[in-house]
């Protein structure tokens, strides 16, 4: 059996920093990554048989908990009949069939790998149905690493220190145009400037790539009448929101309908998928049906299309979320006392099924300045001290935690147990 140090060491010969993702590499926390070995319900289980409770939950998608019997006999059953066919399938209408009933305003889908070619893919459509350039996109957001939208990023972006990354062309990236999340008076003065310019606005709904700051009251509001007045496409990228705020996502919760909208992370069930959508209107100038190109070798795989459906029926069922809601809502609730009875500086924000935890003095947390003035070493420490005591956070203080249908009552108690001990070592 080799320790996650050994695996480390030898993941860095051949894999840039160790890992096929930067998140994943511990470079904020410090130390070495756990590697996993396998995952059930609300734990994982790194190489050594050591079990954590999981709030990372593969940074989001597996809402209903690791290994769920059901999305797993579905992939086997699908594997059974081939693993892809690169033609079209009964299984990708379902889907979108599916998809369409339930998204708020979506006419027609497609289906692609990933959450970064979801939002590629509608950032380009938007730009080709407007026939303007300029986009629009939030500070501390981060909406996948495609070279349009890794300007002022969130996520590892910002953690390793490169929001807006060497090897973007300037000329692309002054089509960018970045404003402040929660800031409607800057939104409409931009609109007010260039309006004629902007073909869309992206934004997460829910930010949880700066931690977890919810949309201020009006905000979502005022990017759905700038984008009227102006003509301009409203993108809501819920790739990490999509399912975590009930069926209709994001949208459904906050009652602001997009024109597109971006998912991936829970509508492939922990298989590679990602989907972009909306009205019929734009999906038209989409190829083949229009002028607009996109493609993949692989996009509406059968084994993800499987996985998602028998996600979709799971999620479904009568009285899904409440539960997830309050457990969210108590942990947040239990953090914050274990907090206070040690006399640490910290605060939390929570909304549907994502969370997050800030060292602060200040009581509310709602852009990304504040966010950024947070005590990270304090965050850090803490982070180690968790995942000591069998609880893995994100490794790095920029990202939102998930809940998960199969973390109990009793997981969320020996969570909040877990950080009594971990603030009172701070
Ligand atoms: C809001 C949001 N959009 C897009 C992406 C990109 O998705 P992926 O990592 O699947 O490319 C992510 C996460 O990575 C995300 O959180
Ligand atoms: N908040 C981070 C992500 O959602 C993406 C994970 C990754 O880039 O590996």
């Amino acid at each position: 059996m080799s320790s996650s140090t050994e695996l480390f060491d030898r993941a860095c010969q051949h894999i840039p920093g160790g890992v096929n993702s930067p998140v994943r590499a511990f470079k904020a926390v410090g130390g070495t990554p756990i590697f996993i070995e396998r995952s059930d319900g609300a734990r994982v289980y790194d190489c050594e048989g050591k079990a954590y409770i999981d709030y990372v939950l593969s940074w989001g998608p597996m809402l209903m908990g690791h290994n769920h019997p059901a999305v797993r006999e579905a992939v086997i059953k699908q594997s059974e009949k081939g693993l892809s066919f690169g033609a079209p399938t009964e299984l990708e209408i379902e889907l979108a069939d599916r998809i369409c009933a339930i998204m708020p305003g979506m006419d027609m889908v497609r289906m692609v790998n990933s959450g970064t070619e979801a939002t590629m893919s509608a950032i380009r459509l938007a730009r080709g149905y407007t026939g303007r350039d300029t986009i629009v996109k939030f500070e501390g957001c981060y909406h996948g690493h495609s070279d349009s939208l890794l300007v002022k990023a969130g996520s590892g972006a910002l953690t390793m220190g490169v929001p807006s990354s060497p090897g973007v062309p300037a000329a692309l990236a002054d089509h960018t145009m970045t404003l402040n999340y929660n800031d409607p008076e800057g939104v409409r003065a931009a609109f007010a400037e260039h309006g004629d310019s902007i073909a869309c606005v992206i934004v997460e709904p829910v930010a949880g790539n700066m931690n977890c700051i919810p949309p201020a009251p009006g905000f979502l509001e005022t990017l759905r009448e700038c984008c009227d007045a102006s003509g301009a496409v409203l993108i809501l990228d819920e790739v990490m929101t999509g399912f975590r705020f009930g069926l209709e996502g994001a949208q459904g919760y906050f009652g602001v309908e997009a024109d597109l909208t971006t998912l991936g992370k829970v509508i492939g069930g922990g298989m590679p998928v990602g989907a972009f959508g909306g009205k019929r209107e734009i999906m038209e100038q989409i190829a083949p049906l229009g002028p607009v190109y996109q493609a993949g070798t692989l996009s509406g795989n059968p084994i993800a299309m499987a996985a998602g459906l028998a996600t979709l029926d799971i999620i479904s069922a009568d009285g899904f979320y409440e539960p997830l809601f309050a457990r969210t809502e108590n942990l947040c609730a239990g953090l914050q006392d274990a907090a206070d009875r040690a006399g640490v500086a910290f605060t939390t924000n929570h909304r549907g099924t994502m969370f997050g935890g800030f060292f602060t003095n200040a009581s509310q947390i709602e852009n990304y300045r504040q966010v950024m003035a947070c005590d990270t070493e304090a965050f850090n420490r803490f982070f180690h001290l968790m995942l000591e005591a069998g609880v893995y956070l994100a490794p790095a203080s920029y990202e939102a935690g998930f809940m998960s249908s199969a973390h109990t009552d009793a997981d969320i108690d020996a969570t909040v147990d877990a950080a009594r001990g971990a603030f009172a070592a701070l």
